[in-house]
């Protein structure tokens, strides 16, 4: 399977650079927790490997083919997702429906009611009538039915309590048992740590921390010396 390398990306944005020289790869089946303060850069990082925004420099490589110029759509077709901020469902539209619009087959739709049990249980419901926790679920599996090869999550916690954003997580690590690599940023940075294998911290648009994840949580001084940026 292949793997996604980003390499010297840099992303301005009003003023000047937000991303500065940035550089990683997602291996298939792994997950890279991408964590920093506010403002440093993390969505404008996700919107340049996607494609909603045009990098000022670097390159995007999905396996051999350089996709820096690639339109989103395209990126899309060689397996690359991305649920952003606040993406919501379509309300008006059942569970089912909802998960019809990306399923390539009805079979896919089934898996991904098998990975979502409390979905499954809602098929039929309007998805207007789920809670904020079941509405993110929906967002989620409507994501892995189209069976991305690389899948990049931007805080799927916004708005929901840590304790149904830790319902979540689960179905992250199922996803990625599966063979999808995976790219979380996520605000409650320990749970994000915890259900990674690598971890990025970037600070003021540069990478502080490439590495092991479990190193940070085991270390809340790197942790702490990586968001202020040394
Ligand atoms: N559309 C835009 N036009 C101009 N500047 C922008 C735009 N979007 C973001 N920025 C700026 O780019 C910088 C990085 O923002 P970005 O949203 O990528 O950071 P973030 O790490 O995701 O932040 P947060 O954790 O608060 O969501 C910020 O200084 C922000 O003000």
């Amino acid at each position: 399977m292949k793997a996604l390398r980003v390499e010297g990306l840099t992303v301005k944005r009003g003023a000047g650079p937000v991303i500065r020289d940035v550089g990683f790869t997602l291996e298939p089946g792994r997950i890279t927790a991408l964590v920093g303060p506010n403002g440093a850069g993390k969505t404008s990082l996700l919107e340049a490997v996607s494609g909603v925004v045009a990098p000022s420099a670097g390159r995007v490589r999905v396996g051999d083919v350089d996709v820096t110029r690639h339109s989103r759509v395209a990126r899309a077709r060689l397996g690359l997702a991305h649920i952003e901020q606040g993406r919501a469902v379509f309300p008006g539209l059942t569970v089912l429906e909802n998960l019809r619009l990306t399923a390539r087959t009805p079979a896919r739709v089934d898996e991904v009611l098998e990975l979502f049990p409390e979905l499954e249980k809602r098929r039929d419901s309007p998805a207007a009538l789920l809670s904020g926790g079941e509405q993110q679920m929906v967002v989620l599996a409507r994501a892995f039915a189209a069976r991305p090869a690389f899948l990049l999550i931007d805080e799927m916690s916004l708005g929901l309590a840590p304790v149904v954003f830790t319902r979540l997580l689960p179905v992250v690590t199922r996803s990625a048992a599966a063979g999808t690599a995976i790219l979380l940023v996520e605000q409650f940075t320990h749970l994000a740590l915890g259900v990674a294998q690598e971890a990025l911290v970037v600070s003021s648009g540069r990478v502080t921390y490439a590495g092991d994840a479990q190193t940070l949580l085991d270390s809340p001084a790197t942790l702490h010396a990586a968001y202020l940026g040394s």
